[in-house]
């Protein structure tokens, strides 16, 4: 869907903000650009939608070069969602969400219909925010707005740079979810830009991760990272927890399941579905505080999991 074929980015003082840059993004994957200050995630996504072009390589959406297709029409088919929101202040919500369809001629009828239809997409029940002025919006709700309207033209490709970054982290990990949820239905074809690896490895199907000086360190699902980091900085960036991140990444293996026999009612907490994570296993034993927690395949009982057996898992996942 997005390819990246030797990209690379040299300002005009000769910073190099990115490096040679290999990757691919299939359609409807999710692909998080993560890594610290300053190391070219941002022009990366720039490039993407020729925000700024690049001095070196190809970068092709659907097969085609998008140096060679008309930067307004490009920026059509993508979706663009920046931390600065960018809410027109002296504007109510509706009429913000409504700009994109106006733009493209739809009848200011068919534009409010469309621009409805998406907050409520959002979560944002537009007979009771979309009369509001952007001030009188919580910052996770702006943010919200932002994305609806980064969706109204219904764009194949939806870029987001720090979506997330200007809200408070308990909005934050709702804002995560939501988009998720959201993600699930729409299967848009998202690159992200993060600097925080937990985002990275909560929302990415795949994740790269950059070093300064825009050199792409690794690039792969967030369970090969944190299992096999490429080097030592990635190593080091993922961090010494990357054995509790693990968890949230690493799921059941049935096949390694200990059996339900000899385990007495009393050790047995409420149990969880097979499709679970380690993590959510180990959740579940200490909120219920007990020893064994039961897996589950819809109604049928599959086996049990101890700390132990979590451990070996993990261990496993290694290999
Ligand atoms: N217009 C410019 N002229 C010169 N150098 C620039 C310009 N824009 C960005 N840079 C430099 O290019 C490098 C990469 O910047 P970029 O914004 O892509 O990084 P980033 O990874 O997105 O950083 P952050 O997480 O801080 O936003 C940095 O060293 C930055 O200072």
């Amino acid at each position: 869907m997005i390819r990246l074929a030797g990209v690379g980015k040299t300002y005009e003082d000769g910073t190099v903000a990115v490096h040679e840059l290999d990757l691919d993004v299939a359609a409807g994957e999710l692909v998080v650009l993560v890594g610290p200050s300053g190391c070219g995630k941002s022009t990366t996504l720039k490039m993407i939608n020729r925000l700024i072009e690049p001095t070196t390589g190809h970068i092709f959406i659907d097969g085609s070069d998008v140096t060679t297709v008309d930067p307004v029409h490009l920026r059509r088919g993508i979706g663009y969602v920046i931390q600065q929101i960018g809410l027109f202040p002296h504007q109510k919500i509706l009429r913000n969400v409504m700009t994109v369809p106006l733009l493209y001629g739809e009848s200011t009828a068919t534009a409010k219909q469309r621009a409805s239809e998406l907050m409520d997409l959002v979560g944002l029940d537009p007979a009771t925010y979309g009369e509001r002025y952007p001030h009188e919006l919580s910052g996770g709700q702006q943010q919200r707005v932002g994305v609806a309207r980064a969706l109204a033209a219904d764009p194949p490709v939806l870029l987001m740079d720090e979506p997330f970054g200007a809200v408070d982290p308990v909005v934050r990990i709702r804002l995560q979810e939501e988009f998720l949820r959201l993600q699930r239905d729409l299967g848009k074809t998202v690159v992200l830009v993060t600097h925080d690896i937990d985002e990275a490895v909560k929302m990415g199907d795949r994740v790269a991760v950059f070093a300064t000086g825009g050199r792409l360190a690794q690039f792969g699902t967030p369970a090969e990272l944190l299992a096999h980091p490429a080097d030592e900085f990635v190593e080091d960036f993922v961090g010494a927890t990357r054995g509790l991140r693990r968890l949230t990444v690493t799921p059941i293996d049935r096949d390694h399941l200990e059996p339900l026999e000899g385990v007495t009612t009393g050790d047995l907490g409420s149990a969880i579905d097979v499709d679970a994570t380690l993590e959510e296993a180990l959740a579940a034993m200490l909120r219920d505080d007990k020893p064994v927690v039961g897996v589950k395949d819809g109604s049928q009982f599959v086996g049990v999991l101890t700390p132990a057996g979590i451990h070996r898992q993990l261990r496993e996942s290694l290999r």
